[in-house]
């Protein structure tokens, strides 16, 4: 898969801006805040709908405008898919090959792209919250049944707290039970495609932190769910039952805290070192070796799932892989896919191959490119 251009109109600091790139390796080069994460943000953006730095949309408009277009042509297959997207005051528009697309979930994979940027330590470090996103961009990208579940279940899960915020003298409990039913249909199949995406992500991220830490450590990733499973390997039978008991035995709870208690949206990853959790006891080194294995896992993940490697948008990583086997691992998997690279200096990328196009970046301006 390879996204072949892109234009953006009025992006964070690119008033105007159209790049045709390399097939192999696109590498933006310049000083501190110019404008290079921008441009790996608007392709990120492109495959996804979303930034992977900022919740906010609004984040992604240039100061000077309301509103804004990142639009490319990606390759897949020798086919060629134009992608938009609009977003001004009336909202946001996504087309596919032209066509204005009904629901997110019919636009988001097209194009699949994996992330490696300084935040990804957050993903081992940071709240359960970001974990919980992680996952949800990673699997809704390769599979989009997952996509329609989830936003199915945040929509109910919206309306039943809405619900439970209402005096409890007001509460209809046949009422409640419909959407304890819905709450827990989408539910119960976002948390079996967890399941599935988890133990497959800990499969290739096991044997690739093995030869990261020379056969020293034994990488293990555990689904920390709200429920509690009655079996250890649940089919979506044994969710929906399991989630079913676990709902009404919590009613007063939380008819009391006016809250969902329970489910997909309290969920949480744990990763563990030869049993050590490497979040709360793992160290720098660890930490950051574990969050490498499962981005570089992803990278076969999306391939064994979609049949095409992935886009790589490398943010500011190079100078940490540096000197490491980390580096070389990195230099395996860019001949097999489309990269793009953001840095401060050409130092650390001496062994990559000259086969690329290296643009120069300067207050949101592409100086030179060669
Ligand atoms: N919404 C926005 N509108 C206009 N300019 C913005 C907006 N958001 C960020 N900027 C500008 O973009 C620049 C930062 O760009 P970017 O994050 O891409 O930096 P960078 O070149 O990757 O730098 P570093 O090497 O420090 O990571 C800053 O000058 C910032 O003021």
């Amino acid at each position: 898969m390879k996204l072949k251009n892109i234009s953006l109109k009025n992006f964070r600091n690119y008033e105007q801006l159209s790049l045709d790139f390399h097939p192999n390796l696109n590498i933006f080069l310049g000083q501190n805040a110019q404008g290079k994460t921008n441009i790996l943000e608007s392709i990120y953006f492109l495959a996804l709908t979303r930034s992977h730095r900022t919740s906010s949309d609004k984040d992604l408009l240039s100061w000077r405008s309301d509103n804004m277009e990142v639009s490319g042509t990606v390759e897949k297959r020798n086919t060629n898919t134009p992608l938009e997207i609009i977003m001004s005051k009336q909202g946001r528009v996504t087309k596919v090959n032209h066509l204005r697309q009904q629901k997110v979930a019919d636009y988001i994979g097209q194009m699949n792209v994996i992330m490696f940027a300084p935040e990804d330590l957050s993903i081992i470090k940071g709240s359960p919250a970001i974990r919980r996103r992680f996952i949800d961009m990673e699997i809704g990208q390769i599979r989009p049944l997952y996509l329609y579940d989830s936003i199915r279940y945040n929509k109910i899960l919206k309306e039943r707290n809405a619900y439970l915020k209402f005096d409890q003298a007001n509460i209809d409990e046949t009422y409640l039970s419909v959407l304890d039913d819905q709450l827990i249909e989408y539910g119960s199949k976002m948390i079996e495609h967890r399941l599935n995406f988890i133990k497959e992500l800990e499969r290739i991220s096991q044997e690739l932190h093995s030869k990261l830490s020379h056969g020293l450590e034994n990488l293990t990733i555990n689904y920390k769910s709200s429920l509690k499973f009655s079996k250890a390997n649940p089919d979506l039978k044994t969710i929906e039952t399991d989630f079913h008991e676990q709902l009404i035995a919590l009613r007063s709870k939380e008819l009391y805290r006016h809250q969902t208690l329970l489910g997909p949206h309290r969920d949480d990853l744990e990763f563990f070192i030869n049993d050590i959790n490497v979040g709360d006891f793992g160290s720098q080194g660890q930490q950051r070796t574990t969050a490498l294995s499962i981005k570089l896992a992803e990278i076969d993940l999306v391939f064994e799932e979609t049949g095409e490697y992935p886009i790589l948008l490398l943010d500011d990583v190079m100078s940490e892989l540096d000197n490491t086997r980390q580096l070389d691992l990195l230099e395996a998997i860019i001949g097999k896919t489309q990269t793009f690279v953001t840095t401060t200096t050409l130092d650390h990328l001496q062994n990559l191959p000259t086969n690329m196009q290296i643009f120069q970046v300067e207050n949101g301006e592409i100086i030179e490119q060669n």
